[in-house]
């Protein structure tokens, strides 16, 4: 008899379907009773025990900025199945138990059972595994290779889910009670069919009819419970990212699953290999909720929204969606109606008359008192620059002052591109703790980070940098769209950030002591000149993206001096610039106006 049979007629397989069938039942104990081991300084908050809607993980201790709330291995962790245009790293390249790399452990060892389709770098971990993939290995050789290779790592989540399910009752009972927003799906199925859903959802729900078949044919089992438990991966499931912060495949953990999601976090989840950190972006007050993220914070309001409807099937009722205008493109309430989606007005127009003009000019400063809402927060920092930085001339401090003004301004202070940099840098800086923590405080809060005794020079080359990479993740989020007012108004920020940076720091180093910078100058020019002529055509957009990359390259150079980067880092800022070409569209502005704001 073959071992499918055999597993067929096992006591696993009845076990596996019993728990799968216990899922899609409704769970009658408080949730308290499924996570034993929680860590002492967090507690779940269920106010009503069974309801979810605000259930979620409170912290029960006072921690600061850049503490470790929670450091933890994800119970289930799968990696891609295919290299991305994001990253290298995939299934064929790392351990498919302990994520390492297995061209550094170079002993890789194949399954057999399926023709190498999961990989081990070592026996020990193939052990490790063994119990989840035998089970594994028996669905994946009913396909064929080319079929196998189409197989997700959400599937295989899923998959690794329902076998383990068999044996940890705990587990079983978790996935019971997680939100998994399942009747979205049954709804739909009832009523029309998927075609009121959104495209995105429209397909989501299609690759989940083909899982289910695949998963149906396998188990033979409670269709209900296999819904439930396909939902509960997408809805609790989060991407695993490598240490440089690229995704490479996908995890869930039940206790992390509990916390909830805010387009203003009070945390993020930091990697290193299959370790997770959850770090505090803020000063947290006992009895506060723990919030990450499910989506980039910096897109505007109605795509985060979308993003988070799509694929966690929830209106977001955060601080920030709640507000009635948006905090990181106000453009509806603060330019007459405009929105940045359909926002069809470009430099040329801004430029065409007094009114519009003024009305940018408007939200300028308006955006300017959004991001320092409570006591016009950038003045009292300028302020502190201005008299804790002695050493400086009186011009300089000024300038600096300014150029720390206009970050505040500019960039939400817990922004992802941030975050992007620090992990970036923490490849330098790990062995020294004290200076992996004046880049991490430096992510959350520019005031505290001036308390760190920041030095001077890596502020510039943070400053520089940091609008750089908030650029090039624009561009990257406008992909499909006209680079519109909102980058133009960017790149002449950075340019004017990028000119002080390199005044100062010429002053204060002399010339002899200056980074490779020569090409700052160039980068500027060629910008400024191509701005000048408002040349409208692809060409002059290529070559301002081009220009763009130089000034970025500059930034790494200042940061560069401050502290070396490694060839892997400079090697990664190039992936950034590569991965931000769009297909160029033409630039319309003149917006050397907006400088003297
Ligand atoms: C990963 S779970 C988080 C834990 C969830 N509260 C629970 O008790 O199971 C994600 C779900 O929580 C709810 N949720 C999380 N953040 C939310 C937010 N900002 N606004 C509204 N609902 C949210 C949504 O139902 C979402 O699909």
């Amino acid at each position: 008899m073959d071992d499918l049979k055999l597993f067929k007629q096992s006591l696993e397989y009845n076990r596996i379907k019993s728990a799968v069938k216990i899922v899609s039942e409704h769970s009658h104990n408080p949730i308290s009773q499924h996570y034993g081991f929680l860590p002492e300084h967090l507690t779940i908050n269920n106010p009503c025990e069974r309801g979810n809607a605000e259930r979620g993980i409170l912290i029960k201790q006072q921690c600061d900025a850049g503490d470790v709330i929670y450091d933890f291995f994800p119970q289930f962790e799968v990696a891609e199945t295919n290299q991305s245009s994001e990253s290298a790293d995939c299934k064929d390249n790392l351990c498919a138990h302990c994520l390492k790399s297995l061209k550094v452990s170079k002993m890789g060892v194949e399954c057999g059972g399926c023709d190498g389709f999961v990989k081990y770098c070592c026996e020990q971990c193939m052990d490790a595994d063994l119990a989840v993939h035998k089970i594994e290995c028996l669905f994946l050789s009913c396909y064929d290779f080319e079929e196998r290779n189409r197989i997700t790592c959400v599937e295989r989540l899923i998959l690794r889910l329902i076998i383990t399910l068999g044996s940890d009752d705990t587990l079983v009972r978790q996935c019971q009670d997680l939100t998994s927003h399942y009747e979205v799906y049954l709804e739909a199925k009832k009523g029309q069919g998927f075609n009121n859903l959104s495209p995105i959802q429209q397909s989501l729900f299609e690759v989940t009819e083909a899982y289910l078949a695949g998963f149906l044919r396998f188990f033979g089992c409670h269709l209900q419970g296999l819904i439930k438990l396909c939902f509960v991966v997408f809805v609790n499931s989060t991407v695993l990212q490598n240490f440089y912060d690229e995704p490479i495949g996908i995890m869930f953990d039940p206790f992390f699953s509990l916390i909830n999601h805010s387009c203003e976090p009070n945390t993020i989840l930091v990697w290193n290999g299959r370790r997770a950190a959850l770090k505090a972006l803020k000063k947290l007050k006992p009895g506060e909720e723990l919030l990450v993220s499910y989506c980039p914070v910096f897109l505007p309001k109605n795509e985060r929204k979308q993003q988070l409807q799509n694929s966690f099937f929830f209106d977001c009722g955060c601080s920030i969606c709640t507000l009635d205008y948006d905090l990181w493109f106000p453009s509806k309430t603060l330019t007459g109606g405009m929105e940045w989606e359909t926002d069809t007005l470009d430099g040329q127009m801004v430029n065409g008359t007094e009114m519009e003009r003024t009305a940018y000019l408007d939200l300028m400063r308006a955006l300017r008192d959004v991001y320092c809402p409570e006591e016009k927060k950038g003045l009292p920092i300028m302020h502190k620059i201005a008299t804790s930085s002695s050493q400086l001339e009186a011009t300089e401090r000024s300038n600096l002052s300014t150029l720390v003004y206009n970050i505040v301004e500019l960039v939400p202070r817990h922004s992802w591109p941030v975050y992007k940099i620090v992990s970036l840098m923490k490849a330098n800086t790990t062995k020294d703790p004290v200076a992996n923590l004046r880049f991490t405080v430096l992510t959350i809060d520019i005031e505290s980070a001036l308390e760190q005794h920041l030095d001077y020079k890596a502020s510039l080359g943070m400053a520089l940098y940091e609008l750089s990479v908030c650029l090039l993740k624009l561009i990257k989020a406008k992909r499909r769209q006209e680079i519109n007012w909102s980058l133009d108004m960017l790149v002449e920020s950075a340019l004017a950030l990028a000119l002080q940076a390199h005044k100062q720091l010429k002053t204060k180093l002399g010339s002899s002591l200056l980074p490779p910078l020569a090409d700052l100058k160039n980068a500027v020019s060629d910008v400024m000149s191509l701005k000048s002529t408002g040349i409208v055509n692809e060409a002059a957009a290529g070559q301002q993206l081009e220009a763009l990359s130089q000034l970025l390259q500059c930034g790494v150079n200042l940061l560069s001096f401050c502290e070396p980067l490694t060839a892997r880092d400079v090697a990664e800022f190039g992936l950034i610039l590569e991965s931000a070409s769009v297909s160029a569209k033409p630039i319309n502005s003149n917006f050397r106006w907006l400088l003297q704001i």
